[in-house]
């Protein structure tokens, strides 16, 4: 059995994998540009972030009913479950879903028909995180908050992704002010491709508790030691890293001089259908790349709880992280 592990950084959307997407496709009568699910996974070879989303983003036409969205959280869990996965904390996009004609409650009540019986079902435990696209307009992220206010009872926080760079996190001050007034929490992607003035924004600007990638804080010592003293977490992704070019191969991941440094890391999997593996999937690159102590390991699935959004079952949390402590090799 693999080490138990909280899963921090995962977009639902990017666990469509192409048997899936074709089977929603052909129930809900969308053609896909793509004779097969050979074919779709060879469209698999990204240059950047963008050249990623423009798939990621055409491929959820396949997404369209409540039980599409439960049939694909089901999946993620099913799957996650089997790496080791012990609690999910899921982003969803709506902005993605809402210009397609899908209503929050379509997208909401699916994934959530799925997340309510997980524990049951998986034995995974879940949270739910809203991201907001940040090439899209601060404006059009306060209208996705607003249309979410039915459904905030199963919204723990709010993110931030999509394309980065040109993007910055104090775009979007004032609909990360309103979600902390709802007393949502915060998290954002920065780093992954934008520079570390953004991590260092994120923080100051949007009060967030938690990095996504994080990767380029690494070029600023300063912004290091301020993330080791605070002991803000990192929720990195080395397999999205080296698909999405971030780092030339998983050789180069920084993710061992990071954790020398001191600095909170976990390891999640962020589009595992697109970047070649689950959270498990993950760990076993690190390790076996990189060269990972098994300490190092333990490490990492410790962080991923504490880190976790799990403030409401401090004593779910202490379970979690004594089946970690009391994890043999
Ligand atoms: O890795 C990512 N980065 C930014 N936006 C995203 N949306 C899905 N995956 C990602
Ligand atoms: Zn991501």
């Amino acid at each position: 059995m693999p080490i138990p592990k909280a899963e921090l950084h995962l977009h639902i959307e990017g666990t469509l994998e192409p048997e899936l997407a074709f089977e929603l496709a052909a129930r809900n009568g969308v053609t896909l540009p793509y004779p097969d699910t050979a074919a779709l996974r060879e469209a698999y070879a990204f240059d950047d972030l963008q050249s990623f989303l423009d798939l990621y983003y055409g491929l959820m036409a396949v997404l369209r009913t409540e039980r599409d969205f439960e049939d694909l959280a089901d999946a993620y869990l099913a799957r996650a479950a089997a790496q080791g996965v012990r609690h999910a904390e899921i982003f969803f996009d709506p902005q993605a879903h809402l210009a397609r004609g899908v209503a929050m409650g379509t997208v909401v009540e699916g994934l959530w028909r799925a997340l309510g019986r997980s524990e049951a079902t998986h034995g995974v435990s879940t949270r739910l995180i809203l991201c907001f696209l940040r090439d899209e307009s601060a404006d059009s992220a306060a209208r996705t908050l607003a249309a979410a206010g039915p459904y905030l009872d199963r919204i723990t926080g709010v993110g931030l992704d999509s394309a980065e760079v040109g993007h910055p996190p104090a775009k979007f001050r004032a609909v990360y002010e309103a979600a902390a007034a709802l007393g949502l929490r915060r998290v954002a992607h920065a780093g992954e491709e934008g520079p570390p003035e953004y991590v260092t924004e994120a923080l100051d600007v949007l009060g967030v508790e938690r990095v996504d990638h994080g990767l380029r804080s690494v070029e600023d010592p300063a912004l290091v030691a301020r993330l080791v003293r605070e002991r803000i977490p990192l929720t990195l992704c080395p397999l999205s890293n080296v698909r999405l070019r971030t780092v030339d191969t998983l050789a180069d991941h920084p993710l061992p001089a990071m954790l020398e440094a001191g600095l909170m890391c976990t390891v999640n999997s962020d589009d595992p259908a697109y970047f070649g593996g689950y959270a498990g999937d993950n760990f076993d690159a690190v390790r076996s790349v990189l060269g990972l102590t098994e300490e190092s390991v333990r490490e990492l699935a410790r962080n991923s709880f504490v880190a976790a959004f799990l403030d409401d079952d401090e004593e779910r949390r202490a379970r979690y992280l004594a089946e970690v402590d009391a994890y043999v090799f």
